[in-house]
């Protein structure tokens, strides 16, 4: 796994190098080297133009620029001030010798003039703003910005894509969108959510110095990035030795007389995700339908009240039904009742690994009055425990009804609330967004993030359901139930990427997604063991 450092945490890992005797100065020359290797890396330079900001980041370009015109490279930079009115000592210092050093400069060119150049240039260096920059852009990096995406030129950011904020993802202006990002010493939580999907294009991590890996690991990384063979481990190995309920059996309880497929969605998600015996339990009143349209589940009529959710008689049939499989999953399309409320509460006493997601969420916020990390004891059990909300439904767990998270970094740490407060490794909390992240009390996961056809009604429910599966087929020990969550996002994303291949970005749809899911595991292991055979990227 890649770590993933805070911003305000990588300053610590700077501190340490300088300590170990790799200088400030050092470190950003040799950034500024590991950027022109890659743009070098790129090919095809007719002409390259670097854009530096004022600070360090610019720094690095200038490094960048210098040891590009010493390769023979046609380079111009383009700076806002003359080298000798840089503020900042470092970035005055290499700027002033890429200067002596008869790099081309063009200061403070006008609009007309930028675009011009931009015209015959084939590589663009967007050194202008890095970890130091905050709010909106302002001039004249935000002309020079939209000035670039506008060009067509192969784009390469130093560090971030100026215009995004490394730690968030969000992008309050126009940030650039590049090709490639070389990041310097260690990937930040902004380069892998929100905005910071589209605009970093390929992260390359330069680790600038051999102790750059301890430092980072003593700083607490927020997060780690998984790769494909830290998922080895969790998948139970392959056997013909199996019958269908030695390969996990599911129970999804859900579904109200106002929704009705979401818990199909998820019984056939579960299915499909390879758990060998499903069964699907709902209100009474839709029983019959929902049975006309299954053929491989058995469906389970419970007692139903007048509103069409669960009532209160359910509570006690749906614990016993769950104490027989091997893992259940609450929730999808149940709506919030006493009865539901009931179903969810006493299913949280049961002694087996259960999902909750969607309305079974709910549920728990309305028993906690919206505070589920203030009332522990409701959570902590003897089995796994996975909730899976997404922001609006995590901000309902913790007090933040009315400003849910907004950035990955905010819903990990919303979701450490809940498990910290918890404490045990039995909780993990799934938070779903355009990044997703498997916190548990040790660990927060980032599974490969899917493609945007995920975003489609019905596809939450499909990821409970996989989930489910997964933990009814597999034995892990409970501190690799978040890697195994990850696992289960990432087929879930692979299948979205097939549904999209077949269906079109736009068109597929939640059951495209379920119907692709077990190519989608059987892709990824194939991955595993064939690492270099390419595949998804
Ligand atoms: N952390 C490290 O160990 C290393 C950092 N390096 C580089 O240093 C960078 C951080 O340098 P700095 O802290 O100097 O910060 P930056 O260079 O990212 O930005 C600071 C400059 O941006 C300006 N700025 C901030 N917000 C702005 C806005 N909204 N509109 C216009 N201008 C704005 C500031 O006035 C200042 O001039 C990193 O991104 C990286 O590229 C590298 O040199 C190598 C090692
Ligand atoms: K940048």
């Amino acid at each position: 796994m890649q770590p993933v450092l805070n911003v305000e945490d990588v300053k610590r890992v700077e501190a340490g190098l300088t300590e170990v005797g790799v200088s400030i100065s050092e470190l950003m020359h040799r950034a500024g080297s590991a950027v022109a290797s890659e743009v070098i890396r790129m090919g095809d330079l007719g002409s390259v133009a670097v854009f530096c900001g004022l600070g360090n980041n610019g720094g690095d370009g200038w490094v960048a620029a210098e040891t590009l015109h010493g390769k023979g490279v046609a380079v111009t930079v383009v700076s806002p001030v003359d080298p000798d009115d840089i503020q900042g000592d470092l970035a005055r210092v290499v700027a002033k010798s890429a200067q002596a050093a008869g790099v081309s400069i063009v200061v403070a060119p006008p609009r007309d003039k930028v675009v011009e150049l931009l015209s015959g240039t084939d590589v663009v260096v967007d050194a202008m703003l890095g970890t130091g920059f905050h709010g909106t852009p302002r001039a004249p990096f935000d002309i020079w910005i939209a000035c670039i995406n506008a060009s067509g030129a192969r784009v390469l950011s130093v560090d971030v894509p100026s215009g995004l904020s490394a730690q968030t993802g969000l992008a309050d202006g126009e940030c650039v969108i590049a090709d490639t990002t070389v990041t310097m010493l260690v990937l930040k939580p902004g380069l892998l959510s929100d905005s910071g999907r589209d605009a970093c294009g390929a992260i390359i991590v330069a680790p600038l110095a051999e102790q750059t890996e301890r430092l980072t690991i003593e700083a607490d990384p927020v997060a780690w990035r998984a790769d494909l063979d830290d998922y080895v481990d969790v998948l139970e190995p392959a056997s013909n030795a199996v019958d269908k309920f030695s390969r996990g059996s599911v129970l999804v309880v859900g579904g109200s007389t106002r929704f009705v497929g979401a818990p199909m969605m998820a019984a056939m998600a579960a299915a499909r995700a390879g758990a060998g015996y499903v069964t699907l339990a709902v209100p009474e009143p839709v029983a019959p339908i929902i049975q006309a349209r299954m053929m491989e589940i058995p469906v389970l009529a419970l007692p139903a009240g007048r509103d069409g959710t669960f009532s209160s008689e359910a509570i006690q049939l749906v614990a016993e039904l769950a104490e027989k499989r091997t893992a259940t999953l609450v929730g999808p399309g149940m709506r919030v009742s006493s009865g539901t409320v009931g179903v969810v509460s006493r299913l949280l006493e049961t002694k087996v690994p259960l999902v909750v997601d969607a309305d079974g969420l709910n549920c728990i916020s309305r028993l906690t009055s919206n505070r589920a990390d203030e009332f522990p004891e409701l959570l902590r059990r003897a089995a796994p425990l996975v909730l899976t909300p997404h922001r609006r439904e995590l901000g309902r767990l913790v007090g933040l009804e009315d400003t849910p998270p907004a950035s990955l970094t905010a819903a990990m740490e919303a979701a450490r609330r809940i498990v910290w407060a918890d404490g045990g490794s039995e909780l993990t909390v799934v938070a779903k967004g355009s990044a997703t992240a498997c916190v548990g009390v040790d660990v927060a996961v980032l599974p490969k993030p899917g493609p945007a056809a995920l975003a489609t009604a019905g596809s939450g429910d499909v990821l409970g359901g996989v989930i489910a599966a997964f933990l009814a087929r597999s034995n892990v020990d409970n501190e690799d139930i978040p890697v195994l969550c990850s696992l289960a996002c990432e087929v879930h994303g692979y299948a979205g990427s097939i549904a999209a291949e077949r269906f079109g970005s736009r068109g597929a749809m939640a059951r495209d997604i379920i119907d692709a899911l077990g190519l989608a595991e059987d892709a990824l292991e194939e991955q595993m063991a064939f690492p270099d055979s390419g595949g998804a990227e």
